[in-house]
């Protein structure tokens, strides 16, 4: 198979970059994101050669269809498949469960990983696979050679990416990690994830700001040609196509267990995320494009609501009414507190390219110039054939913080007893159980609800004390938290802080820990 070349969303003229090209790259010099030059299509009977295959093998053939053969060998990508996914507690890697069998409402457990949250899947993979690529370019260099090739990490995270791309990425030889949260935004057990790893080439940063403060930082360290030249920045956050790539696999796998469970795939399979950053809702959209049934997505919003004011608009604006200041809502959601989607931006490019652009370069321009507008204005309307195109893909609920602490609480109290749901997860089961509702009103049959839960419960106990604390016989402590979890407060922790949101302070930081890390 020839292989896929990626371009960046807002300008296809620029050059077509390998897969290795694009992951290494992260975001494209103009500030766009990596998309591939086409979306394959899963081959006639793949879904019934593909339903038996475990996850890591899933994963291979999924990959197989974006990275060819010349880039990375079958035996070296099934190998990194097979030791991404080893590190899970989970035999079927991202299992389903039942919630409630006779409304067909099913939970997708994405929280098996080494740190306990959905980004586990993907950062899991991304970390082997800068290892592999490192590795390759430093094949017959000596290990204290000058001119080895190396990655300097930056992401920014509202909780969950930082640890799983700190556990993806610790003990990587040549790789350096900088991870920036917001100062007092994420959870205590997210926090201590991060901070209790002492490798040396590890580096978190405390900022003083929302975590859209320090995804604009990490964005502009990029668009920084000087730095990004110096010291070879990569990317971790969903702007990095291998997330997507990563993510797309859980989809067809729960749908296989699904259709095992059912004894039939004589269904409709609607998947309901939890959305914040739409890296995850978005690799349902490649695998419903690849030709997975799937009958339905549904962004589940919290109140940072972006994404749902769009598609029930047109309008994609980082204030909430017209003329009002930005807000950031701090929710009982934390890692959803995004006031706007970064990966939204792929999403748009084939909406543009499919129903304004006559060509790749035209619809790169329309992104550009709505992007542009974003930036300058703050929002940016589309088309009312765009919102439509749109709506086909997508629907949406926004779910209250009082709504979030019910569902934890019905789900506990009766709909699936004694089972704890994280917060999160708890914003798409709620969306799950609104529309539940609505078929039964409506009539619709033979839907079955995949709710994505995408983190554990013990990473946040605020929100699952709050919810469940009255409950008789409940107990944080015994009921949830895992004993690693347990062994936090005692351990030696270390961190940094920049009481800004201000880049140069970030790159400063950066530049002397860099330092530091070669004494
Ligand atoms: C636990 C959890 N759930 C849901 C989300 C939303 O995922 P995404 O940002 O890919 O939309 C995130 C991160 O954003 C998260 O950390
Ligand atoms: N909720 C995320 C925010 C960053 O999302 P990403 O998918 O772009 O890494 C987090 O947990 O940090």
């Amino acid at each position: 198979m020839s292989s896929q070349r990626y371009f960046s969303t807002r300008s296809s003229a620029e050059p077509h970059l390998t897969f290795e090209q694009a992951i290494i790259q992260g975001l494209a010099p103009d500030g766009g994101l990596y998309i591939p030059t086409a979306i394959p299509s899963i081959l006639e009977g793949a879904l019934e050669k593909w339903s038996n295959l475990s996850f890591a093998e899933l994963a291979y053939e999924i990959m197989s269809l974006y990275i060819s053969t010349d880039e990375i060998p079958s035996q070296d990508l099934k190998s990194l498949c097979k030791k991404s996914y080893s590190t899970f507690r989970a035999a079927d890697v991202t299992p389903i469960t039942t919630l409630q069998k006779d409304s067909g409402l099913y939970l997708l457990e994405l929280f098996h990983g080494p740190t306990y949250a959905f980004k586990d899947v993907a950062l899991q993979f991304v970390g082997n696979l800068f290892e592999y690529f490192l590795q390759r370019k430093n094949a017959g260099k000596a290990e204290d050679a000058a001119d080895r090739d190396t990655i300097t990490v930056v992401g920014a995270t509202s909780g969950d990416t930082g640890s799983a791309a700190i556990y993806g990425l610790r003990n990587k030889k040549d790789v350096s990690v900088f991870i920036l949260y917001p100062t007092g935004r994420v959870s205590p057990i997210q926090e201590a994830q991060m901070t209790t790893v002492l490798d040396k080439n590890v580096h978190t940063i405390s900022l003083k700001g929302t975590f859209d403060d320090c995804q604009d930082i990490v964005k502009s360290i990029f668009g920084d040609v000087e730095f990004n030249s110096k010291y070879h920045v990569g990317a971790v956050n969903s702007i990095n196509w291998a997330r997507i790539l990563a993510q797309i696999t859980y989809y067809y796998h729960s749908y296989f267990q699904l259709s095992k469970n059912l004894g039939s795939t004589d269904f409709k399979a609607r998947f309901v995320v939890p959305t914040g950053n739409f890296g995850d809702i978005l690799a349902g959209f490649y695998a419903k494009r690849m030709g997975l049934p799937v009958d339905g997505l549904v962004i589940a919003t919290n109140a940072n609501d972006i994404l749902d004011r769009f598609v029930k608009s047109g309008s994609y604006s980082k204030s909430e009414t017209a003329g009002a200041a930005p807000v950031v809502h701090a929710t009982l959601s934390p890692a959803m507190d995004i006031l706007v989607s970064s990966n939204f931006e792929r999403f748009l490019w084939y909406l543009a390219r499919e129903n304004l652009a006559s060509t790749n370069e035209e619809a790169g321009s329309i992104l550009a110039s709505w992007m542009s507008d974003l930036k300058t204005k703050g929002t940016f309307s589309v088309p009312e054939v765009v919102l439509e195109a749109a709506k086909r893909e997508f629907t949406s609920e926004r779910i209250s913080d009082e709504e979030t602490a019910a569902t934890i609480k019905s789900v506990y109290q009766k709909i699936t007893p004694k089972y704890i749901l994280d917060p999160h997860s708890a914003v798409g089961v709620a969306a799950s159980l609104r529309r539940i509702e609505e078929d039964s009103k409506a009539g619709v049959q033979d839907v079955k609800y995949v709710s994505l839960s995408t983190a554990h419960p013990a990473k946040f106990s605020d929100a699952v004390e709050d919810a469940l604390g009255q409950e008789e016989g409940f107990s944080f402590e015994s009921d949830v938290l895992p004993q690693e979890f347990k062994d936090f407060s005692t351990k030696e922790k270390k961190n940094l802080f920049v009481d800004a949101a201000d880049i140069e302070k970030v790159k400063a930081v950066i530049i002397e820990e860099l330092a530091k890390e070669k004494l």
